[in-house]
């Protein structure tokens, strides 16, 4: 999918929500336990639940992988049944790869080829070599982690070095390479207060913005200096929607979560 295609998308919808499907079978109603494939079955009703106030999704591949073949099976079946069903919403396979070259082509491949993503998270730390595999993809965005939603964002990401912080440098040095426009940023919610620093450097790219709703961050909070003229935000709430409820309910509670967040969305929109 093209930026202005998803731009398009979050006028249509007046959202910029992202879902993400970060799905772990302790957590879900039980009577799913006896599908055929829990995991999918899950994920298909809170798609349905939610489509039409969500932009994107975002499954993090650490909650399929834990389940070995069956996992990935039922992100393949996810992905197809948004590609298919939902071919308007933005996809995004939270995996954090990056290696060397000739392997990051391969994880390239593995996500934007053959399961179908529009995007996939890339770590930054191996450098542009390690990026620009996935780069090379048209139509496909590679999300760099920038500045993440978790503590451990302080012990190098704010580090102060040869007189920029890294993550500061990450954003600088990324703009600069080959198909740069194909890159977004993870920026978390939970460090808002960075967002006019990042603004600054980088005005016109989308950022993901995961750790409002469980993580504490607050929306309005990123939204005071993140929202830029193609409104540039896709901000994530993961266990804050999908597992609102664990009763028979679940699909209706999490899109009741979503609408509440939706709302939200389209009152910053009206006011900008
Ligand atoms: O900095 C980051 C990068 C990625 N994540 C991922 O986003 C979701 C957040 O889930 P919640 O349940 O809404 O907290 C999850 O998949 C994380 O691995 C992040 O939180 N922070």
């Amino acid at each position: 999918m093209t930026t202005e295609q998803l731009v398009e998308q979050i006028r249509k919808k007046k959202s910029f929500l992202c879902i993400g499907l970060d799905v772990d079978l302790d957590k879900i109603p039980p009577h799913l336990l006896q599908e055929e494939d829990p995991i999918f079955a899950f994920n298909k009703s809170i798609i349905d639940a939610t489509h039409e106030l969500a932009v994107a999704y975002k499954p993090n591949t650490a909650f399929y992988e834990a389940y070995g073949l069956k996992g990935w099976k039922a992100l393949e079946k996810t992905i197809s049944y948004l590609n298919e069903k939902h071919p308007e919403v933005y996809t995004i396979a939270d995996a954090k790869r990056g290696d060397i070259g000739n392997t990051s082509t391969m994880y390239a491949k593995a996500f934007f080829e053959d399961l179908g993503f529009d995007s996939v998270t890339v770590a930054p730390y191996m450098g542009k070599d390690s990026v620009e595999p996935f780069l090379n993809f048209k139509d496909k965005h590679t999300i760099l982690l920038a500045l993440t939603s978790n503590l451990g964002a302080y012990d190098f990401q704010t580090k102060d070095l040869e007189g920029k912080t890294l993550y500061t440098s990450v954003l600088e040095v990324s703009k600069t390479w080959v198909n740069a426009e194909n890159l977004m940023y993870v920026i978390g919610a939970t460090k808002a207060s960075y967002i006019g620093d990042v603004r600054a450097i980088v005005p016109n790219s989308f950022l993901l913005v995961p750790g409002v709703g469980a993580q504490g961050g607050s929306l309005t909070e990123v939204c005071k200096y993140g929202l830029n003229e193609q409104v540039g935000l896709l901000i994530n709430s993961s266990r804050g929607i999908i597992y609102a409820s664990k009763g028979t309910d679940f699909a209706e509670a999490a899109a009741n979560q979503a609408a509440s967040l939706q709302q939200q969305m389209e009152s910053i929109l009206n006011a900008g």
